[in-house]
């Protein structure tokens, strides 16, 4: 705990060292996008020579697909709505500010009819009246708006549309419309009116030529940048045919655009936008300007706050939660037509359900094997991988594998709950091979191929071990390249490595991934062939910890991909959240089961409530009691933070104990050495931290050990699922002080009992109180301050700050210290600690 150095190289102070390294972020993503224009419009030219070459077809935009020109155009012009792109636009892109309308030229936008300015070009073409906006909206809302100015006699809902119109003029993002939007005019009701009032940010987006002009309209289009008319022009201006890059999809940004062009007015913002309004309010009110009433309902499930999370966070993330594709009235046989799909689609759950559900009642009468009698070579999968799987002995499928394969191997997305060690990494990492083969096969012209499949991992352990399963499983595959990136590795070396060998397949760590995506434009360039999406251990993932991480990576692939999420815990939360990755039509393939025990059956577990000071000397009595009886015993004690991690190993090694220690202070390169070893030996303990709690795969654990709470449920069903891998035995123990028993409610459903309480003889307690004695003091300060941390950022323990302070007290002195350490004032108060009893501030 400490807060870090205060000042920095050359004198900074650590806010001048902050504002430096955004302005130098700042820099880098300007180039990055300068770059990508150049690239977006290089593209563009070629797609208007295409349009005019003879045998062209009528809309290039047919082919669909993450690669194709019109995608990958959109991709590109999707990284323009980033904030800090604004610099780059110019008079080309479009009048950087909109003056008020002149009143001729409104009367020509009046003309267009309202949600027919792009999607129902159709009903323009033929002539048709426009009719009003529907629900009594009018186009005064848009003048208003326009203006910036209040509109009177509004009611309650009245100021909302004067926050966008404040916004547009506090950052004078409100008018900046580059050639590729339009406005919304929106319509009269009042979720409509929210979505109108959001549209002043710049709601539609469009890629394409506009529409054929009628002479009035054309009036219109001298307001149209130069670009918009030559592409008007070229992409065939003619009535009745198509221009060349017509976008026929017609989308409302409505949250997109204020969280990119507004980001500085997101809580984390400059100062400059806290004063307009206190963060939550502000927050708020843009919430319900997003919300349409389709969200409404679900708000309510959700509450409010993580509604608004939700609004701000997903821009990018498919179009679940914030694109609203505002469809023209569809017609009776398209009704029907939609009727039928529909019914095709319940019928195909159904039919999923009952594979399913038959799936498990196999499983469950098998009494916990994991492996099915379906073998590799009956699955669909390329011979070369099935004939790598065989060299690896994996012959026939297990439970999840046999589950989730084939609808992987449609192509859907899909969200998967397995046991833990039942094999879910092959499950996914087959099909993404597949997908790799098939997306090779259609790209053959590239010099430096892209990346068709990522799979991110919350751990670097368990990144280097997936990275080396999809290695063994591509073997045979001549070209394909698997790859891992992950933080506490050398930058340019990733980087040369990345350019220089094979790389179809990356595994990576979320923040090593974003450097990369931020920092290398070549690198974004190449995950815009991505074809497949995994989230391994997805619920963590998703978790907030991670979350923009994620939703940034998400920002900058191809939305035309299918994306696979695995775990072997997804809380509801976490299933609702993923709908911001999966798309809608994505199936749950729950091989655990509704009110299934969530671990495995073959593994004994126990509890053990013994007061905190004897928590040492309990893991060197337990372990002292399993070496005893297993031969070849294979134990990971599990600690509450990195630095008492630090401190049991120390002790433990004192004790004569063959013992090993992984926690995040460690170097890389050390965590990784010690991990290969740990998983190919036996006689080993391994002690850890949070790094080692999901999906990394030590075969043939005995036992684990749980020192003190895990910071909730699912942590304690992946630590547990360290032992009884593959359908094998195992025993857990886990060691509560008793003002943690609360902890036993939230696994109160899995089958675990109370234990005696062994005993510790004097003889052994003072060879423990011994090696207490002999670690440096540094290290126990720094495991009083992040037990400390940990146990505050416990909702059931912090809530008692003196409760808490006594706790950490009788902690220090249970490791050798007489009196607390002293904190940091500011640590002390950001933990809300200052002034509590038994607290020792720094002087
Ligand atoms: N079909 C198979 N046949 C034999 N062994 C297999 C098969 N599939 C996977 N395994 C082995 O099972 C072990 C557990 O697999 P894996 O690590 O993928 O489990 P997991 O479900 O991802 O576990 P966790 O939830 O802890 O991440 C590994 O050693 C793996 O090699």
């Amino acid at each position: 705990m400490g807060g870090g150095p205060r000042t920095f190289a050359g004198g900074l102070s650590k806010w001048q060292h902050k504002r430096m390294h955004e302005k130098l972020a700042r820099g880098k993503e300007r180039g990055l996008l300068r770059h990508e224009k150049q690239l977006y419009l290089a593209r563009l030219r070629s797609e208007i020579r295409a349009s005019h070459l003879p045998g062209a077809p009528a809309s290039p935009a047919d082919h669909a697909g993450p690669t194709s020109s019109r995608a990958h155009i959109r991709a590109l012009a999707d990284r323009f709505l980033r904030p800090g792109a604004e610099d780059l636009w110019n008079d080309d892109d479009g009048p950087l500010r909109r003056a008020r309308l002149p009143s001729q030229q409104k009367n020509a936008a009046r003309t267009l009819p309202s949600g027919a300015r792009m999607v129902d070009w159709k009903r323009v073409e033929s002539g048709e009246r426009p009719k009003p906006p529907r629900g009594g909206g009018d186009w005064k809302d848009w003048e208003e708006l326009d203006s910036g100015e209040p509109r009177a006699g509004r009611g309650a809902g009245n100021e909302q549309p004067r926050l966008p119109a404040a916004f547009s003029q506090r950052r004078g993002y409100g008018t900046v419309a580059p050639w590729w939007w339009q406005w919304s005019p929106g319509s009269g009701t009042p979720s409509q009116r929210k979505e109108a009032s959001f549209g002043f940010f710049g709601l539609k987006r469009c890629y394409s030529a506009m529409p054929p002009l009628s002479p009035r309209q054309e009036s219109g289009a001298a307001l149209m940048p130069l670009g918009v008319r030559q592409l008007s022009e070229a992409g065939g201006g003619t009535k009745g045919t198509p221009p060349a890059l017509f976008y026929a999809q017609e989308r409302l940004y409505s949250g997109a655009a204020p969280r990119r062009f507004g980001q500085k007015w997101r809580p984390d913002s400059s100062d400059e936008d806290e004063e307009v309004m206190p963060p939550a309010k502000r927050d708020l009110r843009l919430a319900k300007f997003v919300a349409s009433r389709e969200d409404e309902s679900e708000d309510d499930e959700v509450g409010e706050t993580s509604a608004i999370r939700r609004k701000w966070s997903s821009a990018a993330l498919r179009n679940c939660d914030m694109k609203r594709d505002r469809r023209p009235l569809k017609s009776y046989e398209e009704e029907s037509d939609d009727i039928t799909g529909r019914i095709q689609e319940l019928r195909e759950e159904i039919r999923n359900r009952e594979v399913l559900g038959a799936e498990r009642r196999r499983y469950e009468s098998r009494g916990e094997s994991v492996f099915t009698n379906k073998r590799f070579d009956e699955c669909g999968i390329s011979p070369l991988t099935v004939k790598a799987l065989t060299d690896a002995g994996y012959i026939h499928t297990t439970v999840v594998q046999e589950a989730a394969l084939p609808i992987c191997l449609e192509g859907k997305d899909v969200l998967v709950k397995a046991k833990t060690g039942t094999g879910k990494s092959v499950a996914f990492l087959l099909p993404a091979i597949e997908s790799v083969l098939n997306a090779m096969k259609s790209h053959t012209n590239h010099r430096v191929s892209p990346i068709f499949a990522l799979v991110l991992c919350p751990t670097r352990e368990l990144a280097v071990q997936v990275t080396a399963e999809a290695n063994v499983l591509v073997k045979y595959h001549h070209g394909v390249g698997v790859q891992s990136l992950i933080g506490g590795t050398r930058f340019k070396l990733d980087q040369r490595r990345l350019e220089s060998d094979p790389c179809q397949i990356l595994v990576a760590t979320p923040g090593r991934l974003l450097d990369h995506i931020e920092n290398r434009s070549s690198f974004s360039v190449r995950l815009m062939g991505l074809k497949l999406l995994v989230l391994d251990e997805a619920d963590h993932l998703l978790d907030l910890g991670f979350r923009k991480d994620i939703e940034k990576i998400a920002d900058s692939l191809p939305r035309q991909r299918q994306t696979l999420l695995f775990s072997a815990t997804i809380p509801k939360e976490v299933r609702r959240v993923s709908q911001m990755v999966l798309n809608k039509d994505h199936v749950f393939v729950d091989t655990v089961g509704l009110g299934a025990v969530e671990t495995p059956t073959k593994v004994q577990q126990q509890y053990l409530v013994v007061p905190h000071e004897l928590h040492f000397h309990m893991v060197h009595r337990l372990l002292r009691e399993h070496i005893d009886q297993e031969v070849d015993y294979k134990v990971i004690v599990f600690c509450t933070t990195a630095m008492v991690t630090e401190f049991m190993y120390i002790m433990l090694r004192d004790l004569k104990l063959n013992v090993r220690e992984i926690h995040s202070r460690k170097p890389q390169l050390y965590r990784t050495r010690i991990s290969e070893e740990f998983r190919d030996s036996n006689r080993l303990i391994l002690v850890t931290s949070d790094v080692s709690t999901r999906g990394v795969n030590y075969p043939d654990v005995t036992l684990v050990i749980q020192a003190g709470v895990p910071p909730g449920r699912e942590h304690y069903i992946h630590r547990l699922g360290r032992t009884g891998r593959e359908g094998k035995s195992g025993k857990g123990i886990l060691l509560i002080a008793p003002w943690e028993e609360y902890f036993l409610n939230e696994i109160h459903d899995l089958p675990i009992e109370k234990a005696p309480v062994p005993q510790i003889d004097q003889e052994m307690k003072q060879k423990v109180d011994d090696s207490i004695k002999i670690v440096d003091m540094s290290i126990k300060e720094a495991a009083y301050h992040a037990w400390l941390g940990y146990y505050n950022s416990i909702a059931d323990v912090s809530r008692d700050k003196v409760m808490l302070a006594d706790l950490a007290s009788r902690f220090g002195v249970s490791i050798g210290m007489e009196k607390p350490p002293t904190l940091y004032r500011k640590t002390a108060l950001k933990m809300g600690l200052k002034g509590v009893p038994g607290i020792r501030i720094r002087k």
